[in-house]
């Protein structure tokens, strides 16, 4: 029998393990451009390692996912950063886990608004892209460069994430 893991609410407390909540947060804004743009500052940093990597920024398209899902691996980037910023004004799903020993902890999940992206601090254990009910795009920020930048866990028994209700 699966583990069904609890979907919460995605909060910036409750990801900071896990690197930053890319929203409007009143406490980061500052007015620019004569008071006409609210400026919501360095809500996250990129961070890329390695000679001759360079930050890039790139489209996702993600198809949703099948519920109940089985969430059978997790996966890091050793040498980057990585956020997800959705495009398409759906909610989506966030997946990490705390590291043990080089391996990934249970994961926790984590419901995103459609007005929150989320950076993964670099070597960030993470499920890659959950998007639900339809195809949804994210603008992505990560790295590009020489090296291997995956580093990929199979669980030997899978978790499972009932449909969250929306
Ligand atoms: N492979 C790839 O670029 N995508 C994953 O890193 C992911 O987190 O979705
Ligand atoms: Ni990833």
């Amino acid at each position: 029998m699966l583990k069904t893991l609890p979907v919460r609410p995605l909060t910036q407390a409750a990801f900071k393990p896990f690197g930053q909540v890319i929203e409007a947060d009143a406490s980061r804004m500052k007015l620019i451009n004569g008071g006409n743009t609210e400026r919501f500052h360095a809500l996250a940093e990129a961070e890329v390692v390695g000679d001759g990597a360079r930050v890039i920024l790139n489209i996702f398209r993600g198809q949703p996912r099948p519920f109940p899902y089985d969430v059978a691996m997790m996966e890091r980037h050793p040498l980057c950063s990585q956020s997800f910023s959705p495009l398409s004004g759906r909610p989506y799903l966030v997946v990490v886990s705390e590291d043990e020993d080089g391996k990934p902890g249970e994961p926790q999940v984590f419901l995103a608004r459609a007005d929150q992206g989320v950076n993964y601090r670099r070597n960030v254990w993470h499920h890659p892209l959950m998007t639900i009910g339809e195809p949804s795009d994210f603008l992505v920020v990560d790295r590009d460069g020489p090296g291997n930048n995956l580093e990929e866990f199979f669980f030997s028994q899978p978790y499972s994430i009932s449909e969250p209700s929306l």
